[in-house]
């Protein structure tokens, strides 16, 4: 299975053209789907996607395309569009039967469903698996050490998509908790917003990291309300990328909440956005899917507050002045 074989990537953004030099570095023939002509173009001619992930040369052996049915022949298929796009991408796959491997980070509005759960419905006939993990896309593409989980609830596709992939530097390793996996990516970028929040406003680096453990504790709740496995929340793809997410201006998410603490409104933050932050996203569907959950997650739905606008000062002191409460 590690032999050279076409591997299709839907999306031409900074994560997708990271991955996409992931496959072709394993020997595989890539075929990227983007939605921008100027994406497409760029990495056919001169192997660079200079408006997603500038200053990185391309292997030749990934091919651009518009044509979806270009995917036809692509032995997996990475999907790596903003989530909240997924659905639309994949119902122009929906006769497919390749396993699909989804790499967004997000909940559907809406239907509060997981990405796997819109997979399923949008493709009935492939195979589903799930790569997350603390990931910054320009760190991959440099060919930086990186690990990942990649889940399927078939444990013997889990094994075969991640030798598929899998490079020295870039170590998936395996499991069949798809739905924790899914969930640890998409939580960890509303904790994200919080933290850039917390160092926005100079609360310090106590304050982060307190955040970052409530955070975890809030994540795991959920994750364990919706049928997560604990110790996958508190691998790769839960605690290890909200470490990462939390910690660095690398990450759009805590960018984001960096200028929300420092006194910038969200909403000229997230105006005209070329790049995504998930975490505002899924914020507000996060805080509707933990409540029909009936799990209490008082961060997210500070950031949620944040997003709509409330003021940083009022949020935080609302934040820190809730009843003390034991830590378990
Ligand atoms: N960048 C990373 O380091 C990284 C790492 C791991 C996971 N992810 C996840 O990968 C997913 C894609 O993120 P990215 O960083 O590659 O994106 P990006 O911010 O680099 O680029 C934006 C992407 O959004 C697409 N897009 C914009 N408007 C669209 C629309 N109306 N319909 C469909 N697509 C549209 C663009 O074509 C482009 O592919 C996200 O869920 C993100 O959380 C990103
Ligand atoms: O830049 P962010 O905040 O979208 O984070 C990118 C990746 O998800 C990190 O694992």
């Amino acid at each position: 299975m590690s032999g050279p074989e076409t591997i299709g990537v839907v999306g031409g953004g900074a994560w997708g053209t990271a991955l996409a030099q992931v496959a072709a570095s394993a020997g595989h023939a890539v075929t990227l789907w983007a939605r921008e002509a100027e994406v497409v173009a760029g990495i056919n001619d001169a192997h660079e996607n200079a408006v997603f992930l500038p200053g990185v040369a391309l292997s030749p052996a990934i091919r651009a395309t518009q044509e979806w049915s270009d995917l036809a022949d692509a032995r997996a298929i990475l999907v790596v569009t903003p989530a909240q796009h997924m659905r639309g991408a994949l119902a122009n796959l929906s006769a497919h039967q390749a396993p699909l491997i989804l790499c967004s980070k997000g909940i559907e509005a809406g239907t509060l469903l997981p990405l796997h759960e819109v997979a399923r419905q949008a493709v009935p006939g492939a195979p589903i698996a799930v790569l997350s993990g603390p990931t910054f896309a320009h760190e991959v593409a440099a060919g930086l050490p990186t690990a990942v989980t990649l889940a399927a609830e078939d444990a013997a596709l889990a094994a075969e998509l991640a030798a598929l992939i899998a490079q020295p530097t870039f170590r998936p390793y395996a499991s069949t908790d798809v739905i924790g996996a899914e969930i640890g990516g998409a939580v960890k970028n509303v904790l994200a917003i919080a933290c850039g929040v917390v160092d926005g406003a100079g609360l310090g680096q106590n304050a982060r990291a307190a955040l970052i453990a409530r955070g975890f504790a809030e994540m795991t709740r959920f994750g364990l309300a919706r049928g997560a496995r604990a110790e996958t929340l508190a691998g790769l793809s839960g605690l290890g990328d909200l470490v990462l997410t939390c910690s660095s201006t690398s990450s759009r998410n805590f960018s984001l909440g960096r200028g929300i603490g420092q006194g910038t409104p969200a909403a000229s933050l997230l105006e005209n956005r070329l790049t995504v932050a998930e975490g505002a996203h899924t914020a507000p569907v996060l805080r509707e899917a933990a409540a029909q959950a009936g799990v209490d997650m008082p961060i997210t739905q500070a950031v949620c507050r944040l997003l709509e606008g409330a003021p940083v000062a009022a949020t935080i002191d609302a934040l820190l002045s809730r009843p003390l409460r034991s830590e378990a």
